[in-house]
C-alpha cells in the first residue's frame, strides 16, 4: 500500500512525536540496552554459554581476544575435541541442556531420541507446507512452528520438564522443516521440480540435513563433518543475543514453547542478527560483481568507501560480517571457520575466492579504523562461503542458524523459567507534553 494522504500525514506527525537524541542521555536511558562504553546492560544471570569480548582492568574496559564457553568449556575444544571421526551437533545440544558432556552411552540415548523425532507428523507437510508456500523460509519456519503447536494435546504446559520434551521435539524437526521449506518455496516460486526425501533415522543431524537438501541424497563425510562443525558454533551465544533474549521475554509471560521460539526466529531473521549470512553473501557477490576476484586493495578500498557511504548494496552503510555487541578483538567461531574455509578451498579449488575474501577482510577493517571505528569480523563472515562449498543454497543460511541455535533457546528458556521466572517488564519515560482534548470542531 502506498497512500499519498498517509504519507502526508507521516510527515506531519513527527512535530508531535519526535524526541530529541539530548533526551536520551538527560534521562540515562541506554539505548538498546548498552551501557556508555558499548557493553551490554546486565539482564539475568547464566550458567549455559559465556561470551568475552573485553575485561575490566582497574575498572577500565580492556578489549581481549573472543572466547565463547559452552558450560565453561571453550568452543575451539569441543570443536576439536570431537575430532573427524564422529558428528558433535548432539553432543553440543546434550551439554547445552543438561550442563554436562555426554558419556558415551547418555549420547547414543540423546541422539536416538533426536532421530525419533526428526519426521514431520502425517499430512503436516502437504498441509502446512506445500499448500501455504512462502518466499521466506525464515517466515515458513514460524508458520511451522506455530502450526506444531495444534499437534500437541497439551500446548500451553510450561513447565520446564514438559518444555524440554517439546523443545526436543522441536530441535529434531527444525531440520526437516527448513529444508522441507525451501523445497516447497523452489517448486512454487521458481517452478523446481520438488523432491522430498523423508528423513533417515540413522543419519545425525548434519547428515540429515545434507541428505534432504540433495537430490541425490548423497554427501561425503567430510562435508558433512563441516556442517556439524557449522551446527555446533551456532548453537548458543549468552543470554544476551536478541533472539535469546527475545525468547526469554516472550517466555516471562507464561505463554507457551511454540510461540517463544517463532518470536525468537523472527528476530534472527533480522539483517543485523543472523540474518546478516545471507547479507554479507549477497554482498560479497556484488562486490565480486563489481571488481572482479583480482581486485587490487584500492579498488576493495573503494567500494567499502561506497557501502558506508550508503551508495553500494542494500545502502544501510554496513559491511555485513564485521562488528559485534560483545567481541571486539576477535570472534573465536569466524578463525575456526576461517580455518575450516581454508582447508576447504584448497580442495574445492576456491582458493582465489577464500583469498578475495581474507583480503576484503582486512581491508574494510582497515577502513573502519579509519573513521575510528575498531570492529572485529563476526561469524557471519566467513559462513555464507563455508555452506556455498557445501553447495548449500543461500535461502537455508540463516534457517540452518536456527536449527543449530534452537538448542540456546530451549537452554535458556528453561533456565530463565526456572531460576528467574519473573515477567520481564523494563520502564520507559514519558517526555511528551501533557495536552488537553480539543472538540474537533475547534482543531
Ligand atoms: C550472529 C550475529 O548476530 S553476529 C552480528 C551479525 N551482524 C552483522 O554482521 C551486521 C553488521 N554489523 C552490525 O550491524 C553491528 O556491528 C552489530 C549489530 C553486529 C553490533 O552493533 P553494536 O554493538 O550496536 O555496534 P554499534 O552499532 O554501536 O557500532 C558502533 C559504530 O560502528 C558502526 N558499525 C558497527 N558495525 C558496522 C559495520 N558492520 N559496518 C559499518 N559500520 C559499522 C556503527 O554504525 C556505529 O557507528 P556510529 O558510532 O557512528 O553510530
Ligand atoms: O551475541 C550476539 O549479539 C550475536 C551473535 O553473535 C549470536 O547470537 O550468535
Amino acid at each position: 500500500m502506498n497512500n499519498f494522504f498517509i504519507a502526508q500525514t507521516f510527515g506531519k506527525s513527527s512535530n508531535y512525536t519526535d524526541i530529541p537524541n539530548t533526551l536520551f542521555k538527560e534521562h540515562d536511558v541506554k539505548k538498546g540496552l548498552r551501557n556508555e562504553d558499548g557493553t551490554g546492560v546486565i539482564v539475568g544471570l547464566t550458567r549455559v554459554s559465556d561470551v568475552v569480548g573485553y575485561e575490566y582492568v582497574e575498572g577500565k574496559k580492556t578489549n581481549v581476544p573472543g572466547k565463547l564457553y559452552y558450560r565453561g568449556i571453550e568452543i575451539s575444544d569441543l570443536v576439536n575435541g570431537k575430532g573427524n571421526d564422529r558428528y558433535g551437533f548432539e553432543e553440543t545440544c546434550f551439554l547445552l541442556l543438561f550442563g554436562y558432556l555426554p558419556t558415551d552411552r547418555e549420547l547414543k540415548e540423546f541422539t536416538a531420541i533426536l532421530q525419533k523425532h526428526y519426521l514431520l507428523p502425517n499430512e503436516f507437510f502437504e498441509r502446512n507446507m506445500l499448500r501455504t508456500p512462502s518466499c521466506n523460509l525464515m517466515n515458513s519456519l514460524q508458520k511451522s512452528i506455530l502450526a506444531l503447536y495444534d499437534y500437541d494435546n497439551d500446548p500451553d504446559n510450561t513447565e520446564p520438564y514438559q518444555t524440554l520434551l517439546k523443545g526436543i521435539n522441536l530441535l529434531a524437526k527444525l531440520p526437516t522443516l527448513a529444508v522441507y521449506a525451501y523445497q516447497s518455496k523452489i517448486h512454487y516460486y521458481d517452478r523446481e521440480s520438488l523432491v522430498i526425501h523423508y528423513p533417515k533415522p540413522e543419519y545425525s543431524v548434519a547428515e540429515n540435513i545434507l541428505y534432504l537438501l540433495r537430490h541425490d541424497g548423497m554427501f561425503t563425510k567430510q562435508e558433512a563433518n563441516l556442517l556439524d562443525v557449522m551446527l555446533m558454533i551456532h548453537g548458543d551465544h549468552g543470554g544476551g543475543n536478541n533472539s535469546t533474549f527475545t525468547n526469554v521475554v516472550i517466555s516471562s509471560t507464561g505463554t507457551d514453547i511454540y510461540s517463544a521460539i517463532s518470536g525468537s526466529i523472527g528476530s534472527l531473521k533480522g539483517p543485523k542478527h543472523g540474518g546478516a549470512n545471507i547479507r554479507c553473501s549477497e554482498m560479497i557477490s556484488a562486490i565480486e560483481k563489481e571488481i572482479g576476484f583480482k581486485a587490487t586493495e584500492n579498488q576493495m578500498k573503494a567500494v567499502i568507501e561506497r557501502i558506508l557511504a550508503k551508495d553500494f548494496y542494500d545502502n544501510s552503510g554496513l559491511v555485513y560480517g564485521l562488528g559485534h555487541a560483545v567481541y571486539t578483538m576477535s570472534d573465536p567461531r569466524a578463525n575456526l571457520l576461517k580455518a575450516c574455509c581454508e582447508k576447504l578451498a584448497k580442495q574445492k579449488d576456491r582458493v582465489e575466492e577464500y583469498e578475495f575474501l581474507t583480503k576484503f577482510e582486512s581491508v574494510a577493517k582497515a577502513c573502519l579504523a579509519g573513521n575510528g571505528k575498531t570492529l572485529s569480523n563476526n561469524v557471519d563472515f566467513y559462513s555464507g562461503f563455508a555452506y556455498n562449498m557445501l553447495q548449500i543454497p543461500e535461502d537455508m543460511y540463516t534457517p540452518l542458524f536456527v536449527c543449530a541455535r534452537m538448542a540456546g533457546w530451549l537452554a535458556h528458556n528453561i533456565e530463565n523459567k526456572m531460576y528467574d521466572g519473573r515477567i520481564m517488564r523494563p520502564a520507559t519515560k514519558y517526555v511528551g507534553n501533557a495536552n488537553p482534548y480539543i472538540k474537533r470542531e475547534e482543531r
